[in-house]
């Protein structure tokens, strides 16, 4: 279990934040610009100390200041990843993993060189300095000097931020493998919504200084919903799925959720294998009979249990097909519909994004987009 309670005033910024998750694959910390973030991985790494409060991994304590514990960042074995890399640029690749390495007693490195090296694909960089890596080349060898401390915990504060989208594309498969291959819990701060939905487990929801929710990914992203901390056009449902079957004549997959069934281009993963789907609440319409004539692959019966504030002749509904799905309709369909909470209604899914098809230990595809 990872344990974080702490209290500290920078300035007029008061952080007082609290959750607690299992110290085991990716827990993110997730919030606007501002909210808090890094000053909390700051005080898990010993970069920054509490006014007061605890901080444990699997129980050890790495400050409790009740107890008068503050260990120095040496001995609190985190390894960090910065978003600028911070490589040595003097030294090669190799001299810069091995700095991580050497830092650590040889009698507590579990982890191995060669494992880190063909992992994180970096063997035919270990000659070159850093000048001459590209940025996802980069983070990766920051990974691997991280690892190489043999880390109880691995801390990353927007490891992917500075990097264009196909170099994210390039490091977030090596992240995503990190917590299982290694048996290493991830505290991963970022603000980007579709990099957490690949990637964590957990989810802590950062506003003005507090955790404002923790909890699995698909519980908490209902709270930022209603909390506006993600944009209107990034908010929606996440859920996870579990592959039923394949329709190869129509090149589609069947998902099983708690609601029934959704259909999207085919995914070459196993019968059994769980993913993880995102439908953004603008992708969804109502319906208040099942439609005979659409192209709609995707609709389902469900039931209306919150209408929204209009904003913009639009509002969100919270629909619950077994889980909540949102579905974002104009005010004037509300009206015309007489739409109320309780009534039983189709749900209207235009297209699923899938986020993550390794829930259940299944390698993840790079994200795509799947009519439905
Ligand atoms: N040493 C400090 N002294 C005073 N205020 C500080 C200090 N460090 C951070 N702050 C303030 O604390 C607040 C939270 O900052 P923090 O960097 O933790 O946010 P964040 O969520 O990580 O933001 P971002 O996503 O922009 O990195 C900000 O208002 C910041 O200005």
């Amino acid at each position: 279990m990872l344990d974080v309670s702490v209290r500290k005033r920078q300035g007029d910024f008061l952080v007082d934040a609290a959750f607690n998750s299992p110290a085991a694959g990716v827990t993110a910390l997730f919030g606007r610009s501002g909210s808090g973030k890094t000053s909390v991985i700051n005080m898990v790494a010993g970069l920054s100390r509490p006014d007061e409060g605890r901080i444990a991994v699997n129980e050890a304590a790495l400050f409790d200041s009740a107890a008068r514990i503050d260990l120095p960042m040496d001995r609190r074995r985190c390894g960090y990843v910065f978003q600028d890399g911070r490589l040595f640029p003097h030294m090669t690749v190799r001299a810069n993993l091995t700095y991580g390495m050497k830092l650590v007693p040889a009698a507590r490195r579990v982890i191995a060189f060669d494992d880190v090296v063909g992992m994180l694909g970096i063997g035919h960089l270990l000659d070159r300095r850093p000048a001459r890596l590209s940025g996802g080349e980069k983070q990766r060898v920051a990974i691997g000097r991280a690892l190489l401390t043999s880390p109880r915990l691995l801390l990353m504060d927007e490891p992917l931020a500075a990097l264009d989208e196909t170099r994210k594309g390039e490091v977030l498969p090596f992240i995503a493998d990190l917590p299982r291959h290694f048996a290493i819990p991830v505290l991963y701060v970022s603000h980007s919504l579709d990099e957490i939905l690949r990637l964590a487990d957990t989810l802590v929801l950062m506003d003005g200084g507090k955790a404002v929710a923790a909890g699995p990914v698909e519980d908490v992203v209902g709270a930022l919903h209603l909390s506006g901390a993600v944009d209107a056009a990034e908010a929606g449902a996440v859920l996870t799925t579990t592959v039923e079957a394949h329709d190869p004549a129509h090149h589609m997959t069947l998902l099983a959720f708690p609601g029934g069934r959704l259909s999207v281009r085919r995914m070459d993963l196993p019968v059994g294998a769980a993913v993880r789907v995102r439908i953004r609440a603008g992708e969804v319409g109502i319906g208040l009979s099942p439609p005979r004539d659409t192209s709609f692959q995707n609709v389902f019966p469900a039931v209306i249990r919150d209408i929204g504030p209009p904003q913009d002749g639009q509002v969100d509904v919270r629909l619950d097909a077994g889980c909540t799905v949102w579905a974002r309709i104009t005010t004037r369909a509300l009206e015309t519909m007489s739409l109320r909470p309780g009534q039983v209604v189709h749900a209207l899914v235009k297209s699923v994004a899938l986020t993550r098809a390794d829930v259940a230990g299944h390698e993840a595809p790079p994200p795509q987009r799947a009519a439905g």
